[in-house]
Parts: C-alpha cells; structure tokens; sequence
C-alpha cells in the first residue's frame, strides 16, 4: 500500500493504557539518528580536522553534489551578497528589510551590561559583559532555504557586539539562492561558504586554510549537523541543539480546523522528520481537524514532505481537560506552542517548558518564523527543559571582576586562609596571609 492510502496522522487518547509509550516513541528524535549517522560524522569531522579545505571540497562534492575543485569556489563575496540585495524586488527587500527592523528591535532589549559594586571598604565587585570576536551562524539549506535563519542569527551577534561573523550555508545541486545571500549582506555578515553539513561544522570548529575558526557555533540543521555540533562542543562553544522543526497546538475546539491543520503543516513541511502535535479535549473537533488535513494536504507544494512528517511523527491527541494539556505541554517542552484557546494568558503561568508559546487564535507560529520579533531558533525534542532561544546572551560571554582594597584584602585574607589550610593548600593560605594587616 501506498504512503498515500494509510492514515495521514495517528489519533492518540489519553485514557488508552499504551498513551504514554505511544507518545514516547514518537517524541524520541535521538531514534532518527543511530550509529551510522555517528560513524559518519566522526569520519567527516576527523578528515576536515586533518586535511583542512580539500576534506571539505570532498564532502561537499560529495552530500551536495557538486563538483568544484576548491574552496575558492565555496566562497561568496561580498560584492556578490549585495547584488543579490540590490537585485530583489521591491516587495521582498521591504519584506527583509521589515523582519530585520523588528528582530533587531526585540534582541536590543535582550542586551545586557556589565555591573559592578563597592563594598564598605573600597572593594568593588562585579562583572564584565564581552561579545565573543568570531561566531560560526549555521544556516540549514538542505531541504528549503532560510533566509529568515540568516537574520535570526547574524542579527542578534551584531547586537551582541561581535567582530566577525562567519555564515555557512548548503546549496546542493549548487542552486544560490538570492534571498539567503541578500539576508546575509542586509544582516552584515562578514564571511559566507556555501558548505554544510558535519563539514561545515568542522570547518567553523577547527579552522581550515579558508574558513577562520570561530569561537561558537549556533543555528539549526539536520541530525548530521546537530551530530557535529554535540562532538565539537569543548573545542567551541555551541548555542543548543536545534534540530527538525516542532509544533504543538492545543485548541480548545473554536478555532476553525483549517487555521488548525495548516498551521501543523506550517512545521510539517519542513522536514520528514519535524513533528506537528495538537491536543484537544474536544473529540468532534479532533474529527474535523482531521478531515481538514485529508482535503488541505494535497494541496501543498510539500506534500510528500508534510505528509510524512505527519505520517511519522504527527499524533491528534483527545485529552480530558485544560489541566492534562498543560501536564502534556510541560512533558513534550515543545519548540513552539499555540495556544489556540480564548484567555491564552490564563495558561501562562502553569506553562514551564517551552522555546516560544503563541498566544491566541490569531498568533499562528508562522509569523514568528519570520517576522513577529524573537528568535526563531529554539531548542527541539524536549530541551526546552533546559535551553533558551537564541539570543544576545548566546553570542556573549562574562567575566568577574573582583578588585580587593588594602582593608578588603586584609579581611577576606583572614577567611581565606582557614579554607586553603582546611583544603591543605598552603600556597593558597600564605598567598592570602601575606594581605593581612595584623
Ligand atoms: N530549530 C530551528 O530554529 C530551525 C530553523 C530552520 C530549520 N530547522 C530545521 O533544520 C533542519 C534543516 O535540515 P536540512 O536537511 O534541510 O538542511 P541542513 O543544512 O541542516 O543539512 C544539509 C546538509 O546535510 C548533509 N547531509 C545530508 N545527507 C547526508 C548524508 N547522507 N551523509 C552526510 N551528510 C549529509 C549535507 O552536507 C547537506 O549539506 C530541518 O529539520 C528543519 O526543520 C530548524
Ligand atoms: N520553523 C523554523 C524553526 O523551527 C524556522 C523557519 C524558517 N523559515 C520557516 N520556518
Ligand atoms: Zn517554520
């Protein structure tokens, strides 16, 4: 039987015994990726490591398909970025140019300063804010091209402060595509090499002849670059692990099921593997959801794509009340969460884990891929328990300022020198002692 003919999106019950197993196989995204995948990456990253810019020109030929014969090749200009811009139409550099605005307005109020106090006796506390000098910005172009990416993460490093910003992206086939190098030149990105990947990744990790190494890498990609990115991690910093596309839509049955079904395609058609939930405790409303996918799918430029995205890892799930959604919100920790439910700001407060939480019918996750303000990379598969969106803090580091006055030193010597004694470090202890003004 065809993908077509069987069910496009499993109907799931709380109150069936298997649930919670059900919900787990289908939340397990680590199951996409398996030993293959690992011996891959580590070969990859090994070979990059070792023989620089010709192990990258390999593998792009190779994953993307090309056939270049150097780095040189992989290397945009940018002369070449700003024809891209000046060569839009005019609707699509105001749409850019108006998403820009309005990320680079939210991530200003995300930027924090260095602080600093004085004690009663002239010692001055504090901390120090510094913009990282080089970030690595991953933008995915595997499967679509992202553009909104390239903002999304060159904008808040600028904001942050940082020096230099390398941009990499795929083009498989070779096919450019003028908006993500038009985003680039707008977004001020310094350097851009059309390479992806683990190579990719190992190219911005360790440095090659070509690509400068970068003290961080951040943005999204498949399970090969979110591999790379978790084996480089202590050479480079990394944002998070951001991976297929996620959405969860609780509705409490009064908003139209095609609003519904298209926003679960919205993150469906990104990937095979993205993964599109909704909760409901309205089972008639379930249905008509339901029947909203089977006659909106094959409507779609991505079907196949969405289709089995949904087919995968979709599930329509008949909840009990309000309160067992918010128990399943804060068990899943989605990327993206609607709240498609009348007084959305009366569920704010139960809502612990999730990278961005729309509210209301009307705030379909869409324009907060794009243009509503916050960053659109967040973390995937349930680290919203523990991860942020990206932000200005990502591309920023701190450090501690401690500056003793002869008082200060002299009594905080005193304290010192019982814990060094107590740890037998004498060194520590008489290092301090020599302060103490007896
Ligand atoms: N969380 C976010 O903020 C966010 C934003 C945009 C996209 N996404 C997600 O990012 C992902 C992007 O994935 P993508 O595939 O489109 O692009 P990608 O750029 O992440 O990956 C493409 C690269 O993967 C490598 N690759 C592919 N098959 C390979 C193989 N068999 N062996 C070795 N390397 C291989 C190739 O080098 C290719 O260049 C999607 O899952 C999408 O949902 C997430
Ligand atoms: N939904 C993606 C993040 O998961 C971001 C994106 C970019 N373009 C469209 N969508
Ligand atoms: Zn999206």
């Amino acid at each position: 039987m065809s993908d077509k003919f069987a069910a496009t999106i499993a109907r799931l019950s709380t109150v069936d015994g298997t649930f919670h197993q059900h919900l787990d196989a289908l939340l397990d995204w680590e199951g996409v990726s398996d030993k293959a995948v690992q011996a891959r990456v580590e070969e990859i990253l090994a070979d990059v490591k070792q023989r620089g810019d010709s192990a990258v020109v390999e593998a792009t030929n190779r994953f993307d398909r090309l056939s270049v014969e150097s780095m040189e090749q992989l290397r945009l200009t940018p002369e070449q970025l700003k024809k891209a811009f000046d060569g839009l139409s005019t609707e699509q550099r105001d749409a850019l140019s108006a998403a820009a605005e309005r990320i680079k307005r939210y991530h200003e109020r995300q930027k924090p300063s260095s602080w600093q106090y004085e004690e009663a006796d002239g010692t001055v506390l504090g901390q120090k804010v510094t913009p990282l000098d080089r970030a690595g910005i991953y933008v995915p172009g595997g499967k679509a091209s992202y553009p909104s990416s390239v903002l999304m993460n060159a904008i808040p490093a600028h904001v942050a402060g940082v020096r230099e910003i390398v941009m990499v992206v795929p083009t498989p086939d070779g096919v450019l595509n003028d908006l993500v190098l038009a985003a680039a030149h707008l977004a001020g990105v310094d350097y851009v090499f059309t390479i992806g990947g683990a190579q990719a990744v190992a190219a911005l990790a360790y440095g090659t002849e070509s690509v400068p190494r970068v003290d961080k890498i951040v943005g999204p990609g498949n399970i090969y670059v979110a591999t790379a990115k978790r084996a480089v991690f202590g050479q480079v910093g990394i944002d998070m692990i951001a991976g297929p596309s996620e959405i969860m839509v609780v509705s409490d049955g009064q908003t139209d099921p095609d609003w519904l079904a298209m926003d679960l395609f919205s993150q469906a058609e990104h990937d095979e593997d993205a993964q599109a939930i909704l909760v409901s405790w309205n089972a008639a409303h379930l249905d008509d959801v339901e029947a909203s996918i089977e006659r909106l799918l094959p409507t779609l430029e991505r079907e196949n794509i969405a289709r089995a995205s949904l087919q995968r890892r979709g599930a329509l799930v008949l909840c009990q009340d309000q309160a067992e959604a918010i128990a399943l919100i804060n068990r899943i920790a989605p990327e993206h969460l609607e709240l498609s439910v009348d007084t959305p700001s009366g569920w704010l407060e139960d809502i612990r884990h999730a990278g961005a939480i729309f509210m209301g019918r009307h705030t379909s996750e869409a324009l907060g891929d794009y243009c509503a303000g916050p960053n659109h990379v967040l973390p995937t598969s349930g680290t919203a328990r523990f991860s942020s969106p990206l932000g200005v803090y990502d591309f920023q580091k701190r450090s501690s300022i401690i500056h003793c006055s002869p008082e200060g030193a002299s009594e905080l010597g005193k304290i010192a020198s019982v814990l060094a004694r107590g740890e037998s470090l004498t060194a520590h202890a008489r290092s301090a002692e020599y302060r103490i003004n007896n």
